[in-house]
């Protein structure tokens, strides 16, 4: 096997294991003769020749760590043509074979576009905790943001059953409802407001006033979790909280996770995610693939065109979806 010449960058939003997968990276490079680069800031790094070498005592401790050792940054110019060409030329420059980016779609938007200016082999990982990219089960970063949400959703119950009040818990997702969803089920919420299930705020104000009548009802008291997915109500959390106290006659209290959820050591599944993903990327280097986002679905290694990754939209599925319908928002026939 001829030896490659390889690069990397993490781009976008960070994700935990997003070190994990650079590691992998490294370690597989090194282990079959390639030699690895890392780029700094996204495409920043690209763009300004800002990268160092990477070889595995450059990685060794890193697992276990959030954030990510190349840095991210979301770059705004690199849709234009001229940054494209300039990446281009940066690339040739440096003899790169084959460029991995570990990032959301709009980072693999970005791969694409370099493609059309540069004739090496683009290869996109999946590294959002949104879990928003079509063609995968889970994004890296995804598995660890739900237990970081999870565990505060959990502290939170706590002092809503001390002061029987209703809690707002705001998690982030962007547009999409994976992380909200999964939170809210494993922290046992009671409601969850999802971009996937919303209609329009006075129907959603409607069930919610409903639904705590009936809890309240049922368990004679009115400690209440509801989680809300960011960017999705129409005046913000406050406004939503403030109708709330209008409509349930109870104390409503917003507790925003924010970028929280993007931080800390990854669990043990977006390691090993990470890990699989990014020993897989450098196999399909290997094999002469490009403009190819490697991932797992249904528990295997799958390749997805770039394109396909942000054109159709991943749904929540049917048996998320009727999981939550049964579990949350009280849709249970009392007697
Ligand atoms: N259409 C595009 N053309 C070129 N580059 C893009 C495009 N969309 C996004 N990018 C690049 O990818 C970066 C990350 O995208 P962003 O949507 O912020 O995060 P994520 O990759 O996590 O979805 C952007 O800052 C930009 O540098
Ligand atoms: O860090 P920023 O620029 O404020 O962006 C916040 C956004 O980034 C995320 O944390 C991650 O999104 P991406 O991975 O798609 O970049 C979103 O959940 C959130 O809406």
């Amino acid at each position: 096997m001829t030896s490659k010449r390889i690069a990397v960058l993490t781009s976008g939003g960070d994700a935990p294991g997003m070190n994990a997968c650079i590691r992998a990276i490294v370690v597989a490079c090194e282990g079959a003769g390639h030699t690895i680069i890392g780029f700094e800031h996204g495409y920043n790094g690209l763009l300004e020749q800002n990268w160092r070498k990477l070889d595995s005592k450059k990685v060794h401790n890193i697992i276990q760590r959030g954030g990510t050792i190349l840095r991210s940054a979301r770059c705004k110019t690199f849709k234009q043509d001229a940054s494209g060409q300039l990446a281009a030329n940066n690339l040739d420059e440096l003899a790169i074979d084959a460029l991995i980016v570990i990032g959301g779609d709009g980072s693999f938007r970005g791969a694409v576009h370099l493609g059309k200016f540069w004739g090496g082999q683009v290869i996109g990982l999946p590294g959002t905790i949104d879990n928003d990219i079509y063609g995968c089960d889970a994004t890296i970063g995804y598995y660890t943001a739900i237990d970081t949400a999870v565990s505060s959703i959990d502290k939170v119950r706590d002092t809503a059953d001390a002061f029987e009040r209703i809690f707002l818990v705001e998690v982030m997702g962007r547009h999409a409802g994976f992380l909200g969803a999964s939170a809210a089920l494993a922290g046992a919420a009671n409601y969850v407001i999802l971009p996937e299930l919303f209609t329009d705020p006075e129907s959603v104000l409607n069930e919610i006033q409903q639904q705590v009548a009936i809890h309240r009802q049922r368990y004679g008291h009115e400690s209440y979790i509801i989680v809300l997915t960011e960017n999705l109500w129409p005046s913000g959390i406050n406004a939503l909280a403030e109708a709330l106290e209008t409509r349930t006659d109870g104390e409503v209290r917003p507790v925003i996770l924010g970028h929280v959820q993007r931080g800390g050591s990854p669990v043990s599944q977006d390691r090993i995610l990470a890990t699989t993903l990014g020993v897989q990327a450098v196999r399909s280097i290997e094999q002469g693939k490009n403009g190819i986002m490697v991932a797992t679905a249904q528990g295997d290694v799958v390749e997805v065109a770039l394109e396909e990754t942000w054109q159709h939209k991943k749904t929540l599925g049917n048996t998320l979806t009727h999981c939550m319908l049964t579990m949350l928002n009280e849709r249970h026939h009392w007697p």
